[in-house]
């Protein structure tokens, strides 16, 4: 999907939000433990009970990876339930070196060797131009660079002053030389509010992806306010207040009730920014 058509889906469904698919066995509602795969039957459900809301899906790769053979089955199997209209992004975080790199590419872009062609992924910036280029050169992919992260360790390195400046804005600076934002988006954290007007100054064209709405407490206000570009420019993603907004039968149902609440407060906040 290139940035016109995902431009196109917000508009549509007057919407940014993305859903995080992160499922955990021991919150999965326990009337969906007599499936033989409960953690694909509650993505199938969430997915359902959201997709006329939401203009992404991300699957933290963490989650379905620490349930080993079975883990991997479920995210294929879950990225082949979404609509291929909706965006999707594997949230793994990668980089290596450029040869090992082109292996992790392989594994979430090349649907014939992987059984699985993600829109993109997420990719640590740490090791450099090198380490990134084997994932652009998918180039009908993205790439989501970690830039300022929602964690309070963001600190540790994000912001250390280089002579240049903090050095995510060097990672910004740095990458947008890599390409264009046509195929580069960068991860922001929503609990990082302030800084989002100095990243748009860095970063004017490109999608940045946003975590850090719902549980762990960002305001989505907060990043409007500066991050909202002419093409929307944000993908705010949302995962554990969506999906366990309830473990009980009605899961799905409240599931639905939290994402609507996200999608209407973005109407609103596209139709006063004129885009839709
Ligand atoms: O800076 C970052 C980068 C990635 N994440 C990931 O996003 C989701 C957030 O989930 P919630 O349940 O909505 O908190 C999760 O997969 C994180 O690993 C992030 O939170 N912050």
């Amino acid at each position: 999907m290139n940035k016109k058509q995902l431009f196109e889906q917000i508009k549509t469904k007057k919407s940014f939000l993305c859903v995080g698919l992160d499922p955990v066995m021991e919150n999965i509602p326990k009337h969906l433990l007599k499936y033989d795969n409960p953690v694909l039957e509650f993505n199938k459900q969430i997915i359902d009970a959201t997709k006329d809301l939401c203009v992404a899906y991300k699957p933290n790769t963490a989650f379905y990876e620490s349930m080993g053979l079975k883990g991997w089955e479920t995210l294929i199997r879950t990225w082949e339930y979404i609509d291929k209209d909706i965006f999707t992004i594997a949230d793994a975080k990668r980089g290596d070196i450029g040869n090992t790199s082109a292996m992790y590419a392989d594994a979430f872009f090349n649907l014939e060797k992987s059984g699985m062609s993600f829109d993109s992924i997420t990719v640590a910036p740490y090791m450099g131009k090198d380490s990134v280029g084997p994932f652009l050169n998918y180039t009908d992919k993205w790439v989501i660079l970690l830039a300022l992260t929602s964690n309070a360790g963001h600190s540790d390195f994000q912001l250390h002053h280089t002579p240049e400046g903090k050095l995510y804005e060097e990672v910004i600076r740095i990458s947008s030389q890599w390409a264009n934002s046509e195929q580069l988006m960068y991860v922001v954290g929503a609990t990082r509010g302030a800084e989002f007007e100095n990243i748009r100054r860095l970063a004017p064209d490109n999608f940045l992806l946003v975590p850090g709405v719902g549980a762990q407490g960002g305001s989505l206000a907060d990043v409007c306010q500066y991050g909202l570009n002419s093409e929307c420019g944000l993908l705010v993603n949302s995962a554990r207040g969506i999906i366990y907004a309830s473990n009980g039968e009605d899961f799905a149902e409240r599931a639905r009730e939290e994402a609507l609440k996200l999608q209407q407060e973005m109407a609103q906040i596209l139709e006063s920014a004129g885009l839709v």
